[in-house]
């Protein structure tokens, strides 16, 4: 099933194309990494593909559905985002943020239920924040506050989720049991996840298909085994790239 395509997109941003005639299809159960340097795109490709702002040209449809032409409220219902920098929040616990998941399954005068309460307590205890859901957010450290976004997507069940760096601010432990987490639920539920990464190694243990924003040609994208290579991620980064075979499996690091 397809979750989410683009059919001859452009984006530019600055007077800089990031990609054109480019199209994209992201199916039920599929892990989709995008790396590429700094400022070469995958912020603004993940915010154009969530309808956040528009394309220059071409159309994104959500299980087939415009996405310029969806209700806030409806997109939310199927399609969950993690912001690279959300510093502005009101002052809330960390129960009352993690709730907020629950607003886009609520009608406008409705309470959260018991049922709603229940899913943000396993979220918390998911991303081990469970002893803390009464603690003010302004009291979490960068690491807390990233698996509080993530917890509060887990109980906003979207099919589709978009993710700008996830692993930021996480430690290796968070970093493997949160990405471990959100790619068995996306194989669970048939959904599907597109994630802006930095770290080779991350992309390479849990992706399926990756794109390429290079800064100098069109954007790539295909199987993991296909283009984490030396060859294009020396390009992609404009750094040699070394890949090392090793017992725990193929390793990736810069020369
Ligand atoms: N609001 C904006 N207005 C104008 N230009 C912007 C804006 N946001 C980003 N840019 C520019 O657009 C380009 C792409 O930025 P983007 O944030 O998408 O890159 P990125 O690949 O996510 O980078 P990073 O790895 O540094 O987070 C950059 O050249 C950036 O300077």
């Amino acid at each position: 099933m397809n979750c989410l395509t683009a059919k001859q997109l452009k984006i530019s941003i600055s007077g800089k194309t990031i990609c054109q005639q480019f199209d994209l299809q992201l199916n039920a159960g599929e892990v989709w990494g995008i790396l590429g340097g700094n400022g070469a795109g995958k912020t603004t490709l993940l915010h154009t593909l969530a309808g956040f702002r528009a394309a220059d040209q071409g159309e994104i449809r959500l299980f087939d559905q415009a996405i310029a032409q969806l209700k806030p409220r409806t997109r939310a219902q199927q399609m969950g985002f993690l912001l690279q920098d959300d510093q502005a929040q009101f002052p809330a616990t960390v129960l009352e943020t993690v709730l907020q998941g629950r607003h886009p399954h609520l009608g406008f005068w409705q309470w959260e239920s018991p049922e709603d309460y229940l899913l943000a307590e396993q979220a918390l205890l998911k991303v081990g924040l469970a002893d803390y859901a009464h603690r003010p957010i302004e009291q979490l450290s960068g690491g807390e506050r990233q698996r509080l976004k993530i917890a509060t997507l887990l109980v906003q069940q979207p099919k589709v989720w978009l993710l700008d760096e996830p692993a930021n601010h996480l430690d290796l432990h968070h970093q493997i049991e949160l990405l471990s987490l959100l790619t068995a639920q996306i194989k669970v539920v048939q959904g599907c996840l597109l994630m802006s990464l930095h770290d080779l190694n991350l992309a390479q243990r849990f992706c399926d298909k990756l794109i390429l924003l290079y800064p100098d040609q069109p954007p790539e994208q295909g199987c993991v085994a296909d283009l984490l290579v030396e060859e294009k991620l020396s390009q992609l980064y404009q750094h040699p790239i070394r890949c090392l075979e090793t017992d725990a499996g193929r390793v990736f690091i810069a020369g």
